[in-house]
């Protein structure tokens, strides 16, 4: 199944989506649910660095998708009082690019790049020096007329966000001050995002069935707000005066998304290590070509939930997978493995 029709992707989807997000997308730390560490100790970090009148230093977060690292840039900058600016690794292709970016911002401004683990590897370079010393070297002209020239930088912070810390070089990563795990979020947290964000859709949903949903959501707020939306359409469909619990499983039976929040491709993965390799262990690429997904897509959308649930686990020898998946599925492990 190609990754934009699954409706549990924490990926965005793109500019529909992105658009209702900006209405969703909470503005200050205080609105911000969850991450309680990540949020304690960045507000220490801005009320120290507004004291000092200094940017903040660079930040990095990394996680699963749609767990709100572009949220809580945008947070930051608010908190910071600051202009914020985003692009993302891969739009920018050429040292150039960079040095326009860089070139727009106001003292003390926060660039965002997104997947910054995707950007090309002349533009990191030249990263290096605005991140720690604020100027970049070019060389600017061809060939006779080639000339480096020096730029200096206003002070700027930087903050980056990717799926995985090591997915960085260790040059880029050793620049950033600030280091930030994002985590999945618990269930109350997840209720909370569904209630706040039926409120900006002025849409009713009783306790029960907003509980529902963000148990169904994969630790995802933007998992959360996509079946929120749907939901919402059955809802309006069959005329209920409020989300309840009946509609929300309904609805998400349709969307074949199970009691743990599981889609077809989850389980398509875990009956392939179940049926074609008695469980495991059995490695991450092997698994990606027998359900048609690339490794990548395994390792970053599909694997991280089923490890954080207790249905896979990692050994030395590669994937297995666990009794509670079995149990989950339906399955008698032991007649599974003989
Ligand atoms: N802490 C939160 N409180 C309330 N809503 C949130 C929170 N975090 C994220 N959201 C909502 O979840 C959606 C996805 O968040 P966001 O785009 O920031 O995720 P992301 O981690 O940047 O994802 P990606 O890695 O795909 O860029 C947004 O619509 C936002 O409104
Ligand atoms: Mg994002």
């Amino acid at each position: 199944m190609d990754d934009d029709e699954r409706i549990i992707s924490g990926e965005s989807t793109g500019l529909d989506e992105e658009q209702t997000e900006l209405s969703l997308r909470p503005r200050t730390l205080k609105q911000y649910i969850g991450q309680e560490k990540i949020k304690k100790e960045v507000a220490i970090y801005i009320e120290a660095a507004k004291n000092r009148e200094e940017p903040l230093d660079h930040v990095l977060l990394y996680g699963p998708p749609g767990l709100g690292k572009t949220t809580l840039a945008g947070v930051i900058a608010t908190e910071m009082g600051v202009n914020f600016k985003t692009t993302s690794g891969p739009a920018i292709e050429k040292p150039g690019d960079l040095v326009a970016l860089l070139n727009e911002l106001q003292p003390g401004d926060i660039l965002f790049i997104d997947e910054i683990h995707r950007l090309p590897k002349n533009v990191e370079e030249i990263l290096y020096s605005a991140m720690e010393d604020f100027y970049i070297d070019i060389v600017v002209g061809q060939d006779a007329t080639a000339h480096p020239v020096h730029f200096p930088l206003p002070p700027f912070t930087l903050v980056g966000a990717t799926t995985r810390a090591g997915l960085l070089s260790a040059p880029l990563r050793a620049r950033f001050g600030i280091v930030e795990h994002m985590n999945y979020y618990t269930e109350d947290e997840l209720t909370a995002v569904v209630l706040r964000s039926a409120a900006v859709f002025d849409s009713k949903i009783d306790p029960q069935g907003a509980h529902e949903i963000a148990r169904r959501s994969r630790g995802t707020p933007r998992v959360s707000n996509r079946l929120l939306k749907r939901v919402r359409d059955f809802a309006q469909v069959a005329q209920k005066e409020s989300i309840d619990l009946e509609i929300v499983d309904y609805a998400l039976k349709l969307l074949q998304v199970d009691e743990r929040g599981l889609d077809e491709t989850d389980r398509k993965m875990l009956m392939t290590m179940i049926k074609l390799y008695a469980g495991g262990p059995v490695g991450l690429a092997t698994i990606a070509a027998n359900i048609g997904e690339e490794t990548d897509t395994v390792a970053d959308m599909i694997e991280p939930y089923l490890m954080q649930i207790g249905f896979v686990k990692r050994t030395a020898r590669g994937r297995m997978v666990t009794p509670a998946a079995y149990s989950h599925l339906g399955l008698d492990l032991h007649d599974e493995k003989n």
